[in-house]
């Protein structure tokens, strides 16, 4: 059986004394999108920022391609691959889009990975490429969201973390990121981590999906050996409009 590219099992972690996350455990492969749904303030960021290296780890291990990475700083983690698009974006508004996007230049962990360069981020996602010699800081708040993800793949990651991408930009740029993320599941080689709040954005994109309710798993489908029900997902989640 092909092993996982990312697998957590039984994390616990949380910022400082506080334990955010309990018993955490599921496993993500190559090609597919696994988003991590629920309520506000229930942990879906400290998860991603968990696998990140961001929080304090308390128990529980993270596999990245078969490697432990739990303990391993920040800096690590992002070397063995694992590329992360905050809510934040963290873009730098003082460099241009391409100053940007060539900093954020990394070799790929793995073997073999087609390679992402500034002309196969701005293919993707064709705004950015309009925008290139402009600075960050002009930029609106979608072309920021594609910028941080253009980032991201600048760093050749094998599993990209989504942070709400989606969240507070207007609908044609939805639309735009929507495409861009269709793209890249089907190109194969990337798994996505996504975090959202509304259900039906979700499956727009993947049957695999896991609700968190107070920091625990609530509802497992991330095997996704059938389709997930949506209305108990809108029940659990309670927020089902974009
Ligand atoms: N950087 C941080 N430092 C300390 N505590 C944090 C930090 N980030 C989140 N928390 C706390 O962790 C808990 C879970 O928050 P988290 O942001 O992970 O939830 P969320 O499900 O992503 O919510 P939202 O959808 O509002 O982003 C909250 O109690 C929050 O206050």
């Amino acid at each position: 059986m092909r092993e996982s590219i990312l697998s957590c099992s039984q994390l616990c972690s949380g910022w400082g004394e506080t334990q955010v996350l309990s018993d955490i455990s599921f496993k993500l492969d190559a090609g597919h999108v696994l988003a991590i749904l629920g309520r506000n303030g229930v942990g879906k960021s400290t998860l991603l920022s968990s696998v990140v290296g961001r929080t304090t780890h308390k128990a529980g291990t993270i596999s990245l391609a078969g490697r432990m990475i739990e303990k391993l700083p920040v800096y690590e983690r992002a070397k063995l691959g694992i590329g992360f698009v905050p809510q934040e974006r963290e873009i730098f508004p003082s460099l241009s889009v391409r100053e940007n996007l060539l900093v954020a230049g990394k070799k790929p962990a793995r073997e073999g990975a087609r390679l992402w360069t500034l002309d196969r981020v701005v293919d993707l996602m064709p705004r950015l490429g309009e925008r290139i010699n402009n600075g960050g800081s002009q930029l609106s708040g979608g072309e920021q969201q594609m910028l941080s993800i253009g980032r991201a793949l600048m760093g050749n990651p094998s599993v990209l973390l989504l942070d709400e991408p989606m969240e507070g930009l207007a609908p044609v740029i939805i639309e735009g990121l929507i495409q861009a993320l269709h793209r890249l599941r089907s190109e194969g080689d990337l798994a996505i981590l996504l975090v959202e709040q509304h259900v039906s954005l979700a499956l727009e994109f993947t049957n695999r999906v896991i609700v968190l309710d107070r920091g625990a798993i609530v509802y497992d489908n991330a095997s996704a050996e059938e389709k997930p029900d949506q209305a108990r997902l809108e029940a659990l989640v309670g927020v089902s409009e974009h």
